[in-house]
């Protein structure tokens, strides 16, 4: 069920680490995933392939598409407002999808069984209707805060920990009565 404090359908989600490779805004060569609330518990978000993302030549990294369906089905977590983490992640890769394509991201969440939450997710080329590159079916697990404090790096923990902002985001998170 969506949260009743979820994000409003259309609400852009923004960045939960400015550092994230999926969607933080100080990663050079990360994927700067914009991700939307939709209705229900469903998100979308675009990723242009850019020539740092190539497997092939030309061609996206197996691995980067991967991530940016992980990214996406990540930031379900909003509307569900629990901080979750992937356990379970298979993806099919249906279509190449060339440097300089538009992946048109869409997840949503099917079950929720005490930690777990069931999600899918599919990446269309040639716009939000188009063929399906990529897709995946995925387990997230919530864990709590302490999952971070506990088990990153000192360093970027005390920095996020002295960022308003990031200890505002975590938070709005932790509250989900
Ligand atoms: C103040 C500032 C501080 C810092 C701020 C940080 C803010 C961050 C905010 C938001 C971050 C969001 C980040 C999104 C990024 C995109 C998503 C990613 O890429 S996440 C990275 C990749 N994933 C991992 O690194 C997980 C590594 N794995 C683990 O840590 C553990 O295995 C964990 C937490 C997933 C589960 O461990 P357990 O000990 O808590 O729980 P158990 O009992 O093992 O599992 C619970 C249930 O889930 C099932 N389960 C667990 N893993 C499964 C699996 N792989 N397949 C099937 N079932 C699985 C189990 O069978 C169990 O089920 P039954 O309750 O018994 O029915």
């Amino acid at each position: 069920m969506r949260h009743p404090d979820a994000p409003a359908p259309g609400e852009l989600l923004g960045s939960h680490y400015d550092q994230c490779f999926g969607c933080g805004g100080e990663q050079p060569h990360g994927l700067h995933l914009a991700t939307r609330a939709r209705d229900g518990v469903r998100v979308t978000a675009e990723f242009t392939v850019r020539p740092a993302h190539q497997g092939a030549p030309g061609l996206a990294h197996g691995g980067v598409l991967a991530t940016a369906l992980d990214e996406t089905l990540g930031s379900l977590s909003w509307l569900l407002r629990v901080i979750a983490v992937t356990g379970r992640l298979e993806t099919d890769y249906v279509l190449p999808v060339p440097v300089d394509t538009v992946l048109h991201l869409d997840a949503e969440a099917t079950a929720v069984a005490g930690r777990k939450i069931y999600c899918r997710a599919t990446g269309r080329i040639g716009g939000p209707d188009g063929p399906v590159a990529v897709r995946a079916e995925a387990l997230f697990i919530e864990v709590k805060v302490d999952h971070f404090i506990d088990n990153g790096r000192p360093e970027e923990i005390r920095a996020a920990m002295n960022d308003p902002d990031s200890v505002r985001r975590v938070r709005a998170f932790e509250v989900n009565p």
